[in-house]
């Protein structure tokens, strides 16, 4: 990005006129302001930018087309840009992708900005959420899994860090660079039915949320990520995830064997749909016999999600967070 030490303002005393509004028709990276980093990976860097002719805050996600081809993350990143394209229709849940664009050595991804950051640190500074947080903020959560599952995609590392929280403290799912989209139909497999084994994938980052089908590198499905779900769930009211070592070959085990502890004073609400989520066999989790492309009604109908309105969510007041 260019020289960001000299903030370019436009001609002009007035701020409320400093932005034209008016959009390039292809945009370049002289086109923003570039801020402070707000996230690195094994796919480049994600700044806080600023266009000069809206004046509009992004996130953009800088990627080096060098580094892409030595780790070999082109798969990666051209299908993190096929959903996020997807995903264009969608009017909640997920960072939006505005443009992209490129120059000689670099791929730029202008994102929307989720301005509150990670769910991660809000869980974290309040010890655990209070059960209409927790409800609110899972709900949101199924909505946005309801969505993507309905397109056939599959996330795959859902985790706190990849749950973004909007200006108004709504739920923005992110990183989309370890996603599996399905090519329609996909029967469930059933334990005893031989798994093609897909390519094996590199995993990397957070082991704990990571579903035991993953771990054995049989076929991912959607059932995957409701076990990421029902460890996210585990996580706002105990605070901690629910499969938790020193190192991840022990975390492994702790999944594969189903080792975790519901900890004295966890609502009874919230372990029942824990446990209807934390279950070894992905077609036997709650929502994993819901007829594909008709949302979860089996997990909008557990008791713990009495009095939610999954439609009118995104237009509801999140509760505080305290
Ligand atoms: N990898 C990405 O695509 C990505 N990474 N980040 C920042 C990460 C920080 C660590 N946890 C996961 C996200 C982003 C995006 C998408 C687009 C995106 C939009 N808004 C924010 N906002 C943040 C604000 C404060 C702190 C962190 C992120 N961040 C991102």
């Amino acid at each position: 990005p260019q020289n960001t030490s000299a903030p370019r303002v436009p001609p002009t005393t007035n701020p409320a006129l400093a932005y034209t509004n008016r959009t390039p028709a292809k945009y370049t990276p002289k086109d923003f302001i570039f801020g402070k980093v707000i996230g690195e990976g094994s796919f480049g860097t994600v700044y806080l930018a600023k266009d000069i002719h809206t004046g509009k805050e992004h996130a953009i996600k800088v990627c080096d087309k060098r580094h892409i081809i030595k780790e070999k993350k082109t798969e990666y990143v051209t299908r993190e840009k096929e959903v996020l394209n997807m995903l264009a229709g969608a009017k909640h849940s997920f960072v939006r992708l505005y443009c992209t664009f490129q120059d000689i050595d670099r791929l730029y991804f202008v994102l929307s900005y989720a301005k509150n950051g990670e769910l991660l640190p809000y869980i974290n500074k309040v010890g655990s959420f209070d059960i209409e947080c927790t409800k609110f903020y899972s709900a949101e959560i199924l909505r946005g899994l309801e969505y993507l599952h309905g397109l056939g995609i599959i996330h795959r590392d859902l985790k706190p860090e990849n749950i973004l929280l909007d200006e108004k403290m709504h739920v923005l799912i992110t990183d989309f660079g370890c996603t599996k989209i399905l090519k329609e139909p996909e029967v469930p497999l059933n334990e005893n039915e031989t798994h093609v084994r897909e390519r094996k994938n590199s995993f990397v980052g957070t082991a704990q949320y990571l579903s035991p089908e993953i771990l054995t590198d049989r076929n991912a499905s959607r059932s995957s990520d409701l076990w990421a779900f029902g460890c996210i769930i585990y996580q706002m009211v105990a605070g901690l995830p629910p499969f938790r070592a020193r190192n991840d070959y022990m975390i492994f085990q702790k999944i594969q064997k189903l080792d975790y502890e519901v900890p004295d004073g966890f609502s009874e609400m919230a372990k029942s749909l824990v446990e209807q989520l934390l279950v070894l066999d992905p077609t036997q989790r709650l929502g994993a016999q819901d007829e594909h492309g008709a949302g979860y009604p089996s997990i909008r109908a557990h008791p713990f999600f009495e009095g939610v309105d999954f439609e009118t969510l995104h237009e509801q007041t999140p509760p505080p967070i305290y």
